[in-house]
């Protein structure tokens, strides 16, 4: 007598066999048709040549996701050596030759295939912006010489141009907003402080600027689905180099042999060239006649003197708008965080003041006991610091305060808003990805459609409704079922 177990006829094995084999065939096509392709990226690349130098930006993102946000970013820069492209004025063809040694360092960083699809885009700034007022000729030849240069790498160039202060400042706004994921969000927006060589930049936004007072200060964008009212203004001759031009043309105007200056330490002294000093649009209109071909520039070491120095190459005496920043320039009311990069963090990163909580009164206290310093001492304690920017900082500081608080008008209660930064999220804090994003059409004006699941719910869901069919498969067979009966099925 044998017990006949009814789950062994061939027609339930069968059912089995094909429900295992259906269940394990829908995981795997629901796993393998919605996995990620396998990441592909694409890249672009921008350079930025600026008034004190040029560097190279290579950005990289994601192939199947151009248009999302927050996925664009920088893998690698290269500093171009030498000097910014507006100095090869007298001999363009070391402006092209100039670029190589990065091209050939981002010949390596992209991947050969990816050459010919890749952007490579040149932006010129402030540097460039002084030399097309000095001699347009001059700036055209080296414009040529760089486009020539860079027609030969195997990227496709896009072509090199100037940009304006105003897209300077806008596209340094978007680079911020942009890496911080605000701009997707509709988060409220931060704004942008860009302290370069030969400009400045400033952009926000303000609720109560609507772009009718002083138009020429407003930018407009539609940025997934949110509209924005930027007020941006760039101050050609206040980055930081020119800015001190701007100081010493102020303190050489008698044409004196000899300077003490209360920006830098004492004990510093330097033979400075006046040819040298006025070779620059910024101040070449006030070149002492008469003045001797040197002066000796020796340090005094006193802050509250530089303070006062620093204060007299800005104009506040005039303003036709409802408020101005200086020189005449209408600016709205501060709002909202800030974010303050390039020479900003430089200078007050090598000062240790980038912490903003730190009481204002306090942070300029400590400047001044720094500008104070003998030059001797700073040196010693600083031996591996580039000697030009080691005699700036005390200059550099005091015109960064004077700038933000006399200038943007900062006060003690709003300048906690501000943070100095370098990068975020490891991109540059700049112009050049604000403005890559831009040309590649990489921001839509509006919010692009979301998947509606995510890859692992898609594929949850397939597996829990795959799990559910074999149940009710299971139980359509309960007629197979072995009965609970205590009687044997006789054969
Ligand atoms: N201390 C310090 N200063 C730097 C460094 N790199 C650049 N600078 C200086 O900081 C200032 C601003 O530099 P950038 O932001 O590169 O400015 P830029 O693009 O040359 O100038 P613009 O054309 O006006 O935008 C210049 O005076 C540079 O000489 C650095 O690593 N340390």
């Amino acid at each position: 007598m044998k017990e006949k177990n009814p789950w062994h006829t061939p027609v339930t094995i069968i059912i089995t066999v094909i429900g295992v084999i259906a269940i394990v065939a829908l995981v795997t096509v629901a796993v393998l048709q919605n996995r990620p392709l396998t990441q592909k990226y694409k890249y672009g690349i921008v350079l930025d040549a600026g008034s004190s130098h040029t560097a190279l930006y290579i950005y990289q993102w994601p192939a199947e996701k151009d248009n999302n946000t927050g996925r664009v970013e920088q893998t690698h820069s290269c500093k171009v050596k030498g000097p910014g492209i507006s100095s090869y004025a007298s001999e363009p063809w070391k402006a092209g030759e100039s670029l190589k040694d990065c091209i050939e360092d981002a010949k390596r960083r992209v991947p050969e295939k990816r050459h010919d699809e890749t952007p490579l885009y040149l932006g010129a700034t402030a540097g460039m912006r002084l030399l097309s007022i000095e001699d347009s000729s001059a700036s055209n030849k080296v414009f040529q010489a760089v486009e020539q240069s860079l027609q030969k790498s195997p990227f496709s160039f896009q072509g090199a141009r100037l940009l304006s202060g105003q897209e300077e400042g806008a596209f340094g706004w978007v680079t911020v907003n942009y890496l911080d994921d605000r701009l997707k969000q509709g988060l409220e927006t931060t704004g942008a402080l860009d302290l370069g060589g030969a400009s400045t930049q400033i952009s926000f936004v303000s609720n109560n600027y609507d772009g009718s007072e002083s138009p020429k200060n407003s930018v407009t964008f539609r940025l997934y689905g949110n509209d924005y009212n930027l007020y941006t203004n760039s101050f050609l001759c206040y980055g930081k180099d020119q800015a001190l031009r701007l100081t010493l043309a102020q303190q050489t105007q008698s044409g004196p042999r000899s300077i003490l200056d209360p920006c830098f330490h004492p004990g510093y002294n330097e033979t400075v060239t006046y040819s040298d000093l006025y070779d620059s649009p910024c101040v070449s209109d006030r070149k002492p006649q008469g003045a001797p071909v040197t002066f000796t520039h020796l340090g005094q070491g006193n802050s509250s003197q530089c303070q006062d120095v620093v204060k007299s190459i800005f104009n506040f005496t005039h303003c036709r708008y409802t408020q101005c920043s200086f020189n005449g320039v209408f600016q709205p009311l501060l709002q909202g965080p800030f974010g303050a990069f390039s020479a900003y963090y430089f200078v007050m990163n090598f000062l240790n003041l980038t912490d903003t909580s730190i009481p204002l009164e306090v942070v300029r206290k400590r400047l001044s006991i720094y500008c104070e310093t003998p030059w001797d001492q700073i040196k010693q304690r600083h031996p591996d610091v580039k000697l030009k920017y080691l005699a700036e900082y005390c200059f550099s500081g005091t015109y960064i305060l004077t700038l933000l608080t006399k200038g943007y008008n900062f006060t003690s209660e709003s300048y906690p808003n501000i943070k100095f930064i370098k990068k975020i999220k490891g991109s540059d804090a700049g112009w050049t990805l604000g403005y890559m994003l831009n040309l590649t059409n990489m921001i839509p004006a509006e919010a692009p459609d979301s998947p509606l699941l995510p890859h692992s719910g898609y594929v949850s869901i397939v597996t829990v409704i795959t799990v559910l069919l074999f149940v009710l498969l299971i139980f359509s067979l309960r007629p197979f079922w072995p009965r609970c009966s205590k009687q044997p099925q006789i054969i």
